[in-house]
């Protein structure tokens, strides 16, 4: 995996930022594969900047979302569709029906998981995904024993996640317990990862990911295994890692 340490949050942003914007411009048509939580809100805002400075062009791209949580309908202002919707979707050119997110409400959430899936291979495939890191270690909702062969479907939380996630809640009594996630095989299906962690608390799960064994115990260490990943941390987030490593 390729390790890109950034000065701060602000150029890890940045520079994330420039992946994707060289990736559509490169590619029109590419299936971008996005990621929520706290950490890429900042390239989110870069990506607009982009847009709205440089004219990057989404018209033609379409994205697919890791996850959403289940119960939750995609109006819901905790869901991931708003979150999406707030951060980027309402700023770009990318097309609303071209944006895919797991409908967290449907009435058939296994009929759900499998139309997913489907609809991300009958794209082609995701072009470039982006990755956050959560402190356990996962990616997407992949929690700890998740392993490589899983797919889109319907996840349990860990009580460590629903705590991490209970900041954008009013009462943690309200975080979903459960999540429609692509897989840890849907996500090294993507041609290219790009993974960001930024903060002290990230530094373990860092550390353990690049460095440690390829294990479902830590499911982002199972990215080892996938010939395009490039990892961008800032110095907060590297500080648990060897001098190799860092080199
Ligand atoms: O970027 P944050 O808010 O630290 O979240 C890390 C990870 O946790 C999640 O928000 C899920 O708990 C993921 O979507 C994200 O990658």
């Amino acid at each position: 995996m390729k390790l890109v340490i950034a000065k701060d949050y602000e150029d890890l942003s940045k520079q994330a930022a420039r992946l994707i914007a060289e990736e559509v411009t490169r590619h029109p048509s590419t299936i971008l594969g996005l990621a929520t939580g706290g950490t890429p809100v900042g390239m989110y805002q870069e990506l607009i900047a982009l847009h709205k400075e440089e004219g990057i062009d989404f018209s033609q791209a379409t994205s697919f979302n890791l996850d959403e949580y289940v119960g939750l309908p995609g109006h819901h202002p905790q869901s991931y569709r708003t979150y999406m919707e707030d951060n980027l979707f309402t700023h770009i050119n990318l097309p609303t029906d071209k944006t895919n997110i797991p409908r967290g409400d449907a009435a058939d959430l296994g009929a759900e998981c499998k139309r997913y899936e489907q609809a991300i291979a009958a794209s082609g495939g995701i072009d470039i995904q982006v990755l956050g890191i959560g402190n356990n270690g996962h990616i997407g909702f992949n929690e700890p024993g998740s392993t490589k062969e899983t797919t889109t479907r319907v996840v349990q939380l860990t009580e460590s996640t629903i705590q991490a996630n209970a900041r954008y809640f009013h009462k943690i009594e309200e975080v979903p317990t459960q999540a429609v996630s692509m897989g840890i095989q849907t996500i090294l299906g993507a041609k290219k990862i790009i993974l960001l962690a930024s903060g002290k608390a990230k530094a373990e799960a860092v550390h353990s990911m690049l460095e440690g064994e390829m294990t479902p115990d830590v499911p982002a260490s199972l990215l080892q295994q996938h010939p395009n990943v490039t990892v961008i941390v800032d110095e907060e987030a590297a500080s648990a890692l060897s001098a190799k490593t860092r080199n």
